[in-house]
């Protein structure tokens, strides 16, 4: 599974490999040995799959700690913008964001270390979206980030008029009054 590394410590783009044949196509989706090879070791204890409709924006979240939490992001069907922002203090690319175009077509993955919060809005009609975690939902550990944050600036491709926010998302803080931060590891 080829790795792309993104600028930011800790935040890798997979591209599987896509064995094509007469019946169609296969590929290993997870492959705990071929993150390995790469230095890269999660334990990923729980499965998250959601389905929205176009407009939906969820996010910014994370859990803080000790049930922060890696995740390893993957599209099932239709396509997403995929955005994270680096909440570590000490990192070099804190209070960035980083956007990814993640579809069932182009099958990329994301793997967000623990540290970033994480969001996604949905571009196609639907979109079902898969993630894996290395740590159990707390709702006690649940923070976020607001998603129209002006000091972030965040194009989520579609108009904001257009998007299906939940109330709890849209009382989100601002990073700046956040509480909770994460410290950087190198
Ligand atoms: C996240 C989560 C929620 N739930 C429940 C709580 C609630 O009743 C319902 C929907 O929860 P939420 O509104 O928090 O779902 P959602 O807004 O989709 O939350 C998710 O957003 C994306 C962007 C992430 O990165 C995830 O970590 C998670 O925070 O599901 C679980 O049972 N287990 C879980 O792990």
């Amino acid at each position: 599974m080829p790795l792309t590394a993104t600028g930011f410590p800790g935040l890798f783009v997979f591209e599987p490999v896509v064995h094509h044949d007469d019946r169609g196509y296969f590929f290993e989706s997870y492959n705990a040995n071929t993150l390995h090879k790469e230095g890269i070791d999660v334990a990923f204890v729980q499965d998250n799959q959601a389905r929205s409709t176009y407009g939906v924006l969820r996010g910014l979240h994370f859990q803080h700690a000790p049930y922060a939490q890696t995740k390893l992001i993957r599209v099932l069907e239709g396509s997403i913008m995929d955005v994270v922002v680096d909440i570590r203090k000490g990192s070099p690319t804190y209070g960035q964001v980083y956007c990814l175009e993640m579809s069932a077509e182009n099958r990329l993955q994301l793997l967000v270390p623990q540290g970033f919060a994480h969001g996604y809005s949905v571009l196609s009609p639907i979109a079902e979206v898969l993630y894996k975690c290395d740590n159990f939902y707390h709702k006690a550990s649940e923070g976020g980030i607001r998603y129209n944050d002006p000091a972030l600036n965040i194009d989520w491709g579609i108009p904001l008029a257009d998007a299906v926010i939940s109330p709890k998302d849209a009382e989100l803080p601002f990073l700046a009054d956040c509480p909770h931060h994460f410290t950087f590891q190198p």
